[in-house]
């Protein structure tokens, strides 16, 4: 297969692309030539051309073929494992990382008319992520409490942009934050809470092998963090959320 093909996207005009440069490296002088941050929990969508990202899904599978073989794992005759790294390739690319190479869900907001300023909450949403430092499974929920402001959004869009933002490699500290800044950027309310319990398979499946330790960590912004009250709300709405089951 010849997977590490040069970007096969060749627009007239485009300097960087009439190179034989492959396509990751020509997305990553993009985002450095706009001295961009791209690290793992960083969505860069928006420096992929169409048509790129399936040549660089080919990139990764090769590379990926190439970390198996220096595995000792004989992929050539080992019939389990012939199109592992095609496999790992497609996952990494647009599945449990989509929140890295693929733009934000769209969501619309509607303006606040009844001008809602109780809050309410929307929970749990799973939230599934990776480690940064291992890439194994971070598996967990999340509440998010909203004071509305002039503009609201689909209580759905909440899971969708969740499910995007865990999408990425991440350490769970950062996440919560992201998700937030995300939440404010998209109906600017009021008061913004999170919360997120989740489990790291980095201390489940490996290292210190701790089967039900979890990690709990919240945000709380705007009127959620200056009226005690209103947080104390906060936590006692989720509270009452995650002891009535997932399923009606
Ligand atoms: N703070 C924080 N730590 C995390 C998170 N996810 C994983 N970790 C921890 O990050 C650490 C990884 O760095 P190191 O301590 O250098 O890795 P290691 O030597 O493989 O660690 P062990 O897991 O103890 O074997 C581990 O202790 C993980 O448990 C997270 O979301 N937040």
């Amino acid at each position: 297969m010849t997977s590490t093909q040069p970007n096969q996207n060749i627009n007239e005009g485009h300097e960087d692309q009439i190179s034989c440069k492959l396509v990751s490296e020509i997305i990553r002088s993009r985002i450095k030539s706009d001295k961009v941050r791209f690290h793992a929990n960083d969505n860069i969508a928006d420096y992929i051309y169409p048509g790129e990202l399936e040549t660089l899904e080919k990139e990764v599978a090769s590379r990926v073929r190439e970390l198996l073989k220096t595995l000792l794992i004989d992929v050539d005759n080992d019939h389990n494992t012939q199109e592992t790294a095609e496999r790992v390739s497609r996952m990494y690319i647009n599945e449990v990382f989509k929140g890295r190479y693929h733009k934000q869900p769209k969501v619309t907001s509607f303006p606040n008319d009844k001008n809602l300023d109780e809050i309410y909450t929307v929970g749990p949403i799973t939230v599934r992520s990776a480690c940064s430092h291992h890439l194994v499974p971070i598996l967990g929920d999340c509440w998010i409490g909203i004071k509305p402001g002039e503009k609201v959004i689909g209580l759905s869009k909440f899971a969708r942009v969740a499910d995007w933002v865990f999408s990425r490699p991440h350490i769970q500290e950062e996440a919560v934050m992201i998700l937030a800044d995300e939440i404010e950027n998209l109906c600017e309310p009021k008061g913004l809470g999170i919360i997120v319990k989740a489990q790291h398979y980095c201390m489940k499946w490996r290292g210190v092998k701790e089967p039900d330790t979890s990690m709990i960590n919240s945000v709380v912004r705007g009127d959620f963090r200056h009226d005690p009250i209103l947080k104390q709300e906060f936590f006692e709405l989720v509270r009452q959320q995650s002891t009535v089951g997932k399923n009606y």
